[in-house]
Formats: structure tokens, sequence, C-alpha cells
């Protein structure tokens, strides 16, 4: 084990998973956040949001003496001999480009304490050239000069498999501009675990558009099989049996080929957005119009699903008991952002239905952005008297449901399986009706 000190600014999803992970493997690790609240809650070994398996190893490390957090710049810089930043990179209100206010406020907090060597490196998903800019603005702020060094070293985890990720990634970026600096990497990512993984080293740009990029395609993928099933729908085809036909081709492979009700969270839909305005900017705007259709398909699905709710409600959707499985973008997350699981319920509670909400998760973070919404503790109270029930975030808690159980409970057996997860003949056995994106 090297005996370099890493530090990681920002402890969201990403960061707060990279700096367990990086002290899981044996690093000393000092995690950094200007949320004062959430440095408390990892100090105290608590993970301040839900992704299995960090809790348990956050309270192990922590317990070490290997991890702790700070809110302090001049801590994490007399600290680290590696800055990893993990800050977010929402999208701007009321435009598709990413707002950038978080990572440049972390580099020009951090560079004038850098009084020693070090390498700073870039995971937060920026719009390309946003490297080679912070690397100028270190320039100009590091007391230690050159010696203060950036790379670009873009991350993939998935929210729900965050640690299996960090822990055994399928690929590692490096975008360097010395051979220090993949080397420094490299030390980094030198453990056991990380061993036959592949490493693809190169420059800034394409270290930063790798990760737009990765994303784009899987938005597509799902976008794709999304615009099958509309097709399906207009012609009476069956769009799973589709996905499964097409991806037995290795070429297509049937990985992100669920279709649904789309994709949402904290990075694809922000993340398309913002690869479209960064080419805007470039000059290479045509590239990426095709992504503005992905990101219409995707936004289609969510009104087509109020429109089901609403055909088995008889179109009589004011005073109806609307019962809605799931808040989370995604299942085993408790992120809410751009969740189209709510995108469907609000729209349904704003054409006058009664609607209760119910996430094994995901209900505080749910009730904070919209706290309109009626959230219940369970399955039981989400569907008693509904007259239509949505399933819109798979957990597993639901796909276990039993629908003859379930249907002692509703007014009316109405479900929409807005992700194609639920097992169609057993609930049709049980007496539901039965409706889904793409399927008959
Ligand atoms: N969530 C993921 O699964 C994931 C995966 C890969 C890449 N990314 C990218 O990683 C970045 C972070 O995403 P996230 O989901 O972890 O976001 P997040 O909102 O969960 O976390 C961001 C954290 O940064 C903190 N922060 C803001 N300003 C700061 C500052 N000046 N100094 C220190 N901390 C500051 C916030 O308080 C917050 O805790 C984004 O660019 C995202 O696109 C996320
Ligand atoms: O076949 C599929 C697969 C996913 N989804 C939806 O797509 C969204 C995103 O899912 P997923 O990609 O699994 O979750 P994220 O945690 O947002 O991870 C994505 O975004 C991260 C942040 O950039 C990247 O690091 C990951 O590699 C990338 O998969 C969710 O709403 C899913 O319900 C589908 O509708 N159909």
């Amino acid at each position: 084990m090297s005996d370099l000190r890493i530090t990681v600014l920002g402890t969201g999803y990403l960061g707060a998973t990279h700096a367990v992970c990086m002290s899981a493997l044996g690093f000393e690790v000092l995690g950094m956040d200007v949320d004062k609240a959430k440095v408390d809650a990892l100090n105290a070994g608590e993970l301040p949001f839900y992704e299995p398996g960090l809790d348990t190893l956050l309270a192990e490390q922590i317990a070490t003496g290997r991890l702790s957090f700070t809110t302090s710049y001049e801590e994490v810089a007399a600290f680290g001999d590696v800055h990893f930043i993990g800050v977010g990179t929402p999208q701007k209100p009321g435009e598709n480009a990413a707002d950038m206010r978080f990572v440049d406020a972390v580099v020009d907090g951090l560079a004038p304490h850098l009084e020693r060597p070090c390498l700073i490196a870039g995971k937060s998903t920026v719009p390309v050239g946003t490297a080679e800019r912070l690397a100028e603005r270190i320039a100009e702020l590091a007391p230690v000069g050159a010696a203060a060094e950036l790379c670009w070293n873009p991350e993939f985890l998935r929210e729900g498999f965050a640690v299996e990720d960090t822990l055994h990634p399928d690929r590692l970026v490096f975008g360097v501009r010395s051979e220090h600096a993949e080397q420094v990497l490299r030390t980094v990512y030198a453990t056991p675990i990380s061993e036959g993984t592949p490493v693809v080293v190169t420059d800034f740009a394409t270290a930063q558009l790798v990760k737009v990029a990765a994303n784009s395609f899987l938005a597509t993928k799902i976008s794709f099989i999304n615009a099958m099933a509309e097709v399906c729908e207009a012609a009476g085809g069956d769009v799973v049996t589709l996905a499964d036909a097409i991806g037995y081709d290795a070429r297509i492979g049937r990985r992100f080929l669920n279709a649904g009700l789309g994709f949402g969270g904290g990075c694809l839909p922000k993340d398309i957005r913002a690869f479209m305005a960064r080419a805007g900017e470039l000059g290479a705007d045509q590239a990426l119009t095709f992504l503005n259709e992905v990101d219409a398909i995707n936004m289609r699905r969510r009104s087509r699903t109020v429109d089901l709710a609403r055909e088995l409600l008889g179109g009589h959707v004011l005073g109806a008991r609307v019962g809605v499985l799931g808040a989370a973008f995604k299942p085993d997350s408790d992120d809410i952002r751009d969740s189209p699981a709510l995108a469907v319920a609000a729209s349904l509670q704003l054409q006058g239905a009664r609607v209760a909400v119910y996430d094994p998760q995901a209900n505080a973070n749910a009730a904070r952005v919209f706290p309109t919404l009626r959230y219940v503790g369970s399955v039981v109270e989400a569907v008693a008297d509904a007259d239509v029930v949505l399933h819109l975030t798979e957990w597993r808690e639901f796909r276990d449901l039993d629908p003859a159980a379930v249907a002692s409970m509703v007014h009316q057996r109405n479900i929409v399986d807005g992700r194609n997860a639920l097992d169609v003949e057993a609930w049709r056995a049980a007496g539901w009706t039965y409706r889904s994106l793409g399927r008959p």
C-alpha cells in the first residue's frame, strides 16, 4: 500500500462513495464538503443518503481512524497528496448547460492553500474544456505553482451499485498532461481489486468527452427501445419480446434495453443536455441534434404513463385515488433528481387525482421537492381504496408483491406497470387490468 494521502472534495453520492472506498483500500482519506450537516453525519459514521452496502463500509472505515471529513479547504490542502473533485454539476435552471459554479468554487477555495506538491484529479462530469480552464486557474492561484498538477479521471459508477462499481470498475480513464500524473493515478488505483481493469490514458479533452459520450450512448439505448415501444403500441407488438430478440445479437446486447418510463436521475438527463449545449458552443451542435430526440422520446414516456392511468380511470382523473409505488429515479437509491415516477405522480395530482406515494427509501427526499404530494409508509397504505395503482420504480419489494393480496386492498383492479417489471400473467390471473408501455 502506498502512503499517498487522499482527499475528496464534495461528498455526495459520488464523493462519499469514493472517499469510503479509498479508505477501504487502505489509504488515509480526508473528505471535504461545504455542507456541515453532511460532514458531521459522515464523521459520526452515518451515511446521509441511501446506497446499499456503503453505510456499513462507512461505519467500518470511520472506526479504523483512516477516514474523516472536514469543511476546511486549508486542512484538505495540508493533508492531501491527491485531491479528487466530486462536487455537483447540475443543469442550470432554464438552460441546457451545466452549472459550473460548484466546480469553480472548489478550485478557488482549494488552490490558494496548495503549498506542497499534489495531484488534483477531477471526477465530476464536466463540459469538455473545463479541465483546460481549471489547470490555468490552479497555476494562477496555487502558491506551489506547477507542482500542483491537474488531471481528469471521470467516474462511471451507478447508484445502487456504487461500491461494487468503484471497487471493480469496467475501466479507468486517466486524462493527463504528464507521465508523473499518470504514475500517481496508477499508484492510487494499483490495488488487487482493480487488477485486470483496462486503463485508458489520454488527453484532457478525450477524458472529459468519454464520460458524456458514455452517458449519451446509454441514454440513446434507452430512448431507442422506448421509441420501439411507441411503435409497438401503434402496431400491437410487444417491446419486451422485441428487446429480448434483438438483445441476443451480441453487437446489440440486452443490457440497458428495458423499455418503460424512461431515464431520470442526476446524470443522464442533465448530461445529454449539457453535452448538446457544449457542442453548440464549439460549433459542433449538428453532431448532437439526435440527443434532442433522445430527450424528447424520454419525456414522452412520462406523458404516456399519465395517459394510461387516465384511460384506466375512464377519463375521470378528478377525485380518483391513485396509488403510486416508487418515487426514486431507480430502485436501490433514494435519489429523486429528475425522477420520472415523481413527474408522473405530480402530473396526476395537478389534474385533480388524490395521489398517495410510497417509496422504500425516497419518501423524505421526495417530500422536500414535491411537498404537496401525500407520502405513506407502506404499499398497503399507498394502494388502499385505489382506483389505479402505478408501478413506477421497480424495487424488489414491488416486484415480489402478491397480486391477489393487493387486489383485496384496492377499489378497482387497475395497474400500470411503468417499468415492465411485474409478472403480467400473474397480475391478470388475479383479476387486474394490467397496462404497460410498449406491450399489448
Ligand atoms: N451520482 C452518481 O452516480 C455519479 C456518477 C458519476 C459521475 N457523477 C458526477 O459527479 C458529480 C457529483 O455528483 P453527485 O451525484 O455526487 O452530486 P451530489 O449533489 O450528491 O454531491 C455534490 C456534493 O458537493 C458538495 N459541494 C458543493 N459545493 C462544494 C464546494 N465548494 N466544496 C466542497 N463540496 C461542495 C455538495 O454539498 C454535495 O454534498 C456530478 O458532476 C455528477 O454528474 C455522479
Ligand atoms: O434499460 C434501462 C436502464 C435504465 N433505465 C433508467 O435509466 C436511468 C439511469 O439508470 P442508471 O444508468 O442505472 O443509473 P445512474 O446511477 O444514473 O447511472 C448513470 O449515470 C452515472 C452518472 O453519470 C454514470 O456514472 C453511470 O455509468 C450511468 O449508468 C434510471 O432512471 C433507470 O430507470 C431505463 O429506463 N432502462
